[in-house]
């Protein structure tokens, strides 16, 4: 029976130890600013599925890249602090067959919406700059909305292993039954929004809304220059220019001539004006379709778990709203009551060590978030529970990163692989114990058959 065991759990489990390395960098370059991630996984593993890990990341100074977009000379200092740590934390044998890959995401859409040339400019001036590392660099490109929501997918799914199929004979009681399900995606940045899921037995109604995957198998009247804003806190006050609301291509249509160039913005903190404010940006009339998001944008009803990453995140977890207990939608509306009332000079003060820029905004991002989740894609008081908060699994952040270079190192294949079933110190604690069993049968066995002097004797 030892031996039986043996070579089942042996052939079951053929871990060879990996010993060549390979590494991989991604740069995303956000509207609001860019990080630079660096990963490896074993080369005999690449197909493998969750093998890919991240080993390190770096966040470049200053804002997004399409902020450089009439100084794109400044760019050639932007990026080396980043890709010299990338240098560091590769073996400089490895930097060659490195690739470097550059996504940038909403800040370039919109600069390329606005102005095709200059979006052109900053690109070529970061392809300029990754080139003179030593890296396989593979292009800086524009990636559309489209692919930022799937690449997160992906990168969600494969980091909580849902492309394996685990063997059932191993788990035979295991509450298994919905674990292979995928999670859907959510994703917030500072220009942009991302909702991906596999919709339950729904007809797709609209294409350009629709990814298919084989893998592993307001306006406010205002009269004068100053307004009160119920979503920043009481006391604080902004001055911002007229042009950074109306120059926006996502503001275009909502043309309204202001008789001044600048506005100053007074917080009156107050979360219930705030949220009628907000949840009149998602225009919910007219659906074309069965379901809309917003906007007349075709989304089915939200099904199944969700991870909810980058802004969502930082701004719910900073609002103490990440609890995976149920969490009421009255306990919800409490906690954003008294963060949205709370005067700013007390902020500041038991908050010091945040950016201004985020902590003066906690107040309308969190109201902001919770209006698009509930009034714009329709999640419920219920299904609420269903989104989970989450910055990285495994050591591996959260984000469309991933998912990007898998697909385009073509470690995604079209079939799905069957995963190991034993982690690797069960496998070698099962083999130990297998071979002390036979080990013990065998002397066992002497004892018995070769002791026989003894009894021979008393037989005779
Ligand atoms: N420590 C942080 C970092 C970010 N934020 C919030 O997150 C938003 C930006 O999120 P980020 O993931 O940095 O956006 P980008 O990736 O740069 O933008 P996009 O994906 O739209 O291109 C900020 O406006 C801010 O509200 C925050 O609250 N705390
Ligand atoms: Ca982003």
């Amino acid at each position: 029976m030892a031996v039986i065991a043996l070579i089942t759990v042996g052939l079951t489990q053929n871990q060879p130890s990996p010993h060549n390395v390979k590494y991989g960098v991604v740069l995303d370059a956000g509207s609001s600013h860019t990080t630079v991630y660096i990963y490896t996984w074993p080369a005999e593993k690449e197909n493998d599925t969750g093998v890919v890990s991240q080993i390190g990341e770096c966040m470049v100074q200053g804002p997004g890249i399409s902020k450089f977009a009439n100084k794109v000379s400044e760019l050639s200092n932007y990026l080396p602090e980043c890709m010299q740590k990338a240098k560091e934390m590769i073996p400089v044998a490895q930097h060659q067959q490195t690739p470097v890959y550059l996504g940038a995401t909403a800040g370039m859409r919109l600069l390329r919406l606005e102005n095709e040339n200059l979006a052109d400019d900053v690109l070529e001036k970061v392809t300029e700059s990754l080139r003179s590392f030593p890296f396989d660099f593979q292009g800086a490109r524009i990636i559309s909305g489209k692919e930022e929501g799937a690449y997160g997918w992906i990168t969600i799914n494969y980091l909580m292993g849902k492309f394996t199929k685990k063997l059932r004979w191993l788990f035979p009681l295991g509450n298994e039954s919905n674990s292979q399900e995928t999670y859907g995606a959510l994703d917030l940045g500072g220009a942009s929004t991302q909702i991906t899921f596999v919709p339950g037995n729904q007809t797709i109604e609209s294409s350009e809304n629709a990814l298919y995957f084989r893998l592993y198998g307001k306006d406010y009247n205002v009269s004068n220059g100053t307004i009160y804003d119920p979503c920043f806190n009481l006391g604080y006050s902004r001055v911002m220019n007229i042009s950074d609301l109306t120059n926006s291509p996502c503001t275009k249509t909502s043309k309204t001539t202001l008789p001044f160039l600048q506005l100053k913005i007074h917080g009156t903190g107050n979360y219930q004006q705030c949220q009628e404010s907000v949840f009149r940006l998602f225009d919910n009339s007219d659906c074309p379709y069965s379901h809309c998001a917003f906007n007349k944008i075709f989304l089915p009803q939200p099904q199944g778990q969700f991870g909810a990453f980058s802004a969502y995140y930082y701004v719910m977890n900073f609002l103490n709203l990440t609890s995976e207990e149920h969490l009421s939608q009255e306990d919800i509306t409490d906690r954003m009551e008294n963060f949205c009332s709370r005067p700013w000079k007390d902020l500041k003060t038991q908050f010091g060590d945040v950016k201004e820029k985020y902590l003066s905004e906690y107040c309308f991002s969190g109201t902001y978030i919770i209006t698009l989740l509930f009034g714009g894609y329709h999640f419920t008081p219920d299904s609420w529970k269903d989104i989970h908060f989450m910055e990285e699994i495994r050591n591996t952040d959260v984000g469309w990163t991933l998912g990007y270079m898998l697909n385009l190192t073509n470690m995604i294949p079209a079939e799905q692989p069957v995963s190991k079933p034993l982690s690797h110190s069960t496998y070698v604690s099962l083999m130990v114990l297998f071979s002390l069993i036979l080990v013990a049968a065998v002397f066992i066995g002497l004892i018995i058959f070769h002791k026989p002097s003894y009894f021979q004797k008393d037989r005779v």
